[in-house]
């Protein structure tokens, strides 16, 4: 699963890809003349893997992750006081949601590519130009859709006017600013537009950077769309954060007077933004969070393992990690009754602990 970090230029991109990964990336990448974007995996951090691992005392412990990409390097720069550039756009198609890094820190020393620091434009300005890409793909599309249909036979025609008309409806939708994630749609409607990696269909979530003053009364923004949310965090102080061990991270955010780093929110909330949940398994060997989509069902989440235990599947044998947990270990919870086990159509739901029996 990718993330990818946009925004205007000076607004932190490469500050925060270092907040959110660890990294130490050159900030004002741009103007160093990298091309070459960012990429960096990362941790998705889960204090149930610790407790399990209290319990369970794996070998191992291995937390889901996510990657995340700086695009910057790619960019070339943004336009002339405009949004991001077509070859940024079009390197974007690929990811999985959208984190948009917005400036709402105030620094002289740093220019604006708009003059100055207006978070609400610079939304309005960036959320236009990947309307824009949309648009340009939808028109593009019409045209030869159009075409086709008036040459088909009527009973071939069915699938085209489908299409079309759920263009139509998402051209207008565009039209009116509103996002294609915003737009309901059937599920047989979302698999039509799956190939064409719409921008403004991708989840979105806004990342407000703030300066160091505003970091315990952050401002807020109204974004009211689909699959969007609106965090906010201080790239700067979070990035010198980052780069520090656990026992000068407390210090330092003792001194902040922040109780923990606002990067583990933001993961948090760009993996739930991806729509994954995470099924635990716990055992001497390993105790590991596996991320899957919301919904998947028990036989799919075996193959996300192996498929060979998806192939082979017998049962799931499940338990809820609060009910492990009050319990106090497996065989309690077995005793307790709160172990079940469940067949290949169960859905998988987030912090399920599952051990999967299967024919080799
Ligand atoms: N929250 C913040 N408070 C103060 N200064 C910040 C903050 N976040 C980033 N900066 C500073 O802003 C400048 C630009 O940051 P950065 O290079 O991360 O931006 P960028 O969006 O990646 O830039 P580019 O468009 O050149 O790739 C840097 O000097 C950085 O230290």
């Amino acid at each position: 699963m990718k993330l990818a970090i946009i925004g205007l230029a000076n607004s932190g991109k490469t500050t925060v890809f270092n907040a959110l990964t660890r990294s130490t990336a050159e900030t004002a990448a741009f103007s160093s003349g990298q091309m070459e974007p960012n990429l960096a995996m990362v941790k998705v951090p889960d204090q149930r893997l610790e407790v399990l691992a209290q319990m369970f005392k794996p070998r191992k412990v291995t937390y889901a992750d996510v990657q995340y990409v700086d695009v910057a390097g790619i960019s070339g720069g943004e336009r002339q006081g405009g949004g991001l550039p077509p070859a940024l756009l079009n390197y974007l198609g690929t990811a999985d949601a959208l984190v948009h890094v917005v400036r709402a820190f105030a620094d002289e020393g740093v220019p604006h590519p708009n003059g100055s620091v207006n978070p609400l434009r610079d939304v309005a300005t960036v959320d236009l130009e990947l309307s824009f890409s949309d648009l340009a793909i939808i028109e593009k599309r019409l045209v030869r859709l159009n075409a086709e249909i008036t040459k088909m036979a009527t009973k071939d025609k069915e699938l085209r006017v489908a299409e079309r008309d759920l263009l139509v409806r998402l051209q207008a939708a565009l039209e009116a600013e509103t996002p294609i994630r915003n737009v309901e749609m059937s599920e047989e409607e979302e698999r039509m537009i799956r190939g064409f990696q719409f921008l403004t269909a991708k989840p979105m979530l806004i990342v407000l950077n703030v300066g160091e003053e505003a970091i315990n009364n952050p401002p807020s923004m109204d974004y009211p769309y689909q699959k969007s949310a609106v965090v906010a965090l201080c790239g700067k102080i979070e990035a010198e954060l980052a780069q520090l061990d656990d026992a000068d991270t407390a210090t330092f955010m003792a001194d902040l007077g922040i109780s923990s780093p606002a990067r583990d929110v933001v993961i948090q909330r760009s993996y739930e933004l991806l729509g994954l949940i995470s099924f635990l398994t716990a055992g001497e060997d390993e105790v590991r969070a596996w991320p899957i989509r919301r919904n998947t069902p028990a036989v799919e989440a075996a193959g996300s393992i192996h498929s060979d235990i998806q192939r082979g599947f017998i049962r799931a044998e499940t338990v809820a990690y609060t009910d492990l947990i009050s319990a106090g270990g497996m065989n309690e919870a077995k005793k307790a009754g709160t172990v079940r086990l469940e067949g290949k159509t169960y859905i998988v739901q987030d912090g399920d602990i599952c051990h999967f029996r299967f024919n080799k």
